[in-house]
């Protein structure tokens, strides 16, 4: 049976991981609490689509809960955590802020308090997360298996240190804003060029579609990349306008600056 989990925070992700949890649990979501700061329609949207229960104020249903996944943004957390030190009995706090790693739950939080630092994308609705997890020093083998179903829930994940989580922030919690981006644009040149908004949508998406499915085949992008360009042809023509625009190095800064900014390095 699924442990009873509250999530703090009822936004985007949230809602990405519950539809996640809802797909693998075949709707049974009865354990499942949601909480937000005011916004009440909200939560009855969540309720209704997921059969998930809403609570006005997390701080009524804490002790009732074993897990706790913290989906609030970044600043939230040191004023949700003073009031939740105040009230928790060693249940399992799981965030999924970035730049809100165990080390920073752990100087918040009741000594031995178990901790996990999870970075999911939205992918998880559809089961495709990549998440990047870690844990804090006062896990057992319960709290890991309550994170291991957790993942699950939601795709792929991997292992890694708090540190490699603030490094690869931008890669998979990110990235795939940067990738819709590119998409956005193609579609909207296959506009510019007269084809319906529909039609454009359609080629673009089978298209990547068709590309990621080459991908996982295994072989290398650049591989892939160099079966496309026939040589002497007309997408070298196209490669070399994004290369000589900075494309590369342009998406290279665009992590570095996403980094920075889900490290609180900005401020
Ligand atoms: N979106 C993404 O792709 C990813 C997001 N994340 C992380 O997930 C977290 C949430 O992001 P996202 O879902 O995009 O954000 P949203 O803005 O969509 O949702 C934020 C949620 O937090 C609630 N909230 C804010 N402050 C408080 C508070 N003091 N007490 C209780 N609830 C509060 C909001 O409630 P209300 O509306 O009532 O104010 C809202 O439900 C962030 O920390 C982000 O770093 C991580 C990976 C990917
Ligand atoms: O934009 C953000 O801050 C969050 C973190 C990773 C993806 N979205």
């Amino acid at each position: 049976m699924m442990q009873s989990i509250l999530f703090i925070g009822a936004g985007r992700m949230a809602e990405s991981i519950i539809a996640g949890l809802y797909r693998k649990n075949g709707g049974n979501l009865e354990n499942v609490f949601i909480s937000n700061r005011n916004d009440s329609n909200r939560l009855e949207f969540l309720v209704e689509k997921y059969e998930v229960k809403m609570v006005a104020d997390w701080k009524e249903i804490i002790n009732e809960v074993e897990v706790i996944v913290l989906a609030i943004p970044p600043d939230q957390h040191p004023i949700i955590l003073e009031q939740m030190n105040l009230l928790i009995t060693n249940q399992f706090i799981v965030t999924i802020a970035a730049g809100i790693g165990p080390t920073f739950l752990e100087t918040y939080l009741p000594e031995k308090t178990p901790v996990a630092w999870m970075m999911p994308n939205t992918a998880a609705e559809v089961g495709h997360s990549m998440t990047l997890f870690t844990y804090g020093n006062h896990v057992k083998v319960q709290h890991e298996q309550t994170m291991e179903f957790l993942l699950n829930a939601i795709g792929h994940s991997h292992y890694c240190s708090e540190n490699d989580i603030h490094l690869l922030t931008a890669i998979t919690g990110s990235a795939p804003a940067f990738l819709y981006l590119f998409v956005e644009a193609i579609i909207d040149t296959t506009e510019q060029l007269g084809v319906s908004r529909k039609v454009a949508s359609e080629l673009v998406s089978e298209m990547v579609y068709g590309s990621i499915e080459m991908l996982k085949t295994g072989q290398e992008p650049q591989e892939l990349r160099s079966q496309v360009t026939t040589p002497g042809g007309a997408t070298a023509e196209g490669i070399k306008v994004l290369k000589e625009g900075g494309f590369e190095e342009l998406l290279k800064k665009a992590v570095l600056a996403t980094n920075k900014k889900a490290k609180g390095e900005n401020e």
